[in-house]
């Protein structure tokens, strides 16, 4: 099973989506697929760096993985920016959500439990 790691940036109370383009887009969490010999931090601040152009520091788990198919598994962790300002540069959009406006149904099926997760947390 291939781990995609996605991001749950968190500031001041807020945390950021981006949106998949496409016909299965929806609202995610930034990130991807971890590389051979990389540790799933050091995926997490890769990709975001590549898709946001910020630099983060990776924070705990947001619990147990969940499936996208019988190939990738999504892990989440919690992270916040340690320089720059974030730019969508793969995603159609970037919203900073707060806890009362996050409604798990915008989400790609398998974010849903870390957004139920994470809403009570930020
Ligand atoms: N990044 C990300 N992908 C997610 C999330 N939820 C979810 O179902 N996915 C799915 C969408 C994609 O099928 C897959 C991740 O692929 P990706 O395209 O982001 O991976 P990648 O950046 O390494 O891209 P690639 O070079 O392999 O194409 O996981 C999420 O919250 N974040």
């Amino acid at each position: 099973m291939q781990i995609v790691v996605g991001v749950a940036v968190v500031e001041e109370g807020r945390v950021l989506a981006a949106y998949r383009p496409g016909p299965d887009g929806g609202w995610e969490f930034p990130g991807g697929k971890v590389e051979p010999g990389e540790s799933e931090e050091q995926a997490a601040v890769r990709e975001i760096q590549e898709e946001l152009d910020v630099e983060i520091a990776v924070g705990e788990s947001l619990g147990p993985g969940v499936d996208i198919s019988a190939e990738y598994r999504l892990h989440v962790y919690r992270a916040r920016i340690v320089a720059g300002d974030p730019v969508p540069r793969e995603h159609s959009e970037l919203r900073w959500f707060g806890p009362a406006e996050l409604d798990e149904s915008d989400w790609l099926a398998p974010d849903r439990p870390f957004v139920r997760r994470l809403r009570p947390r930020i």
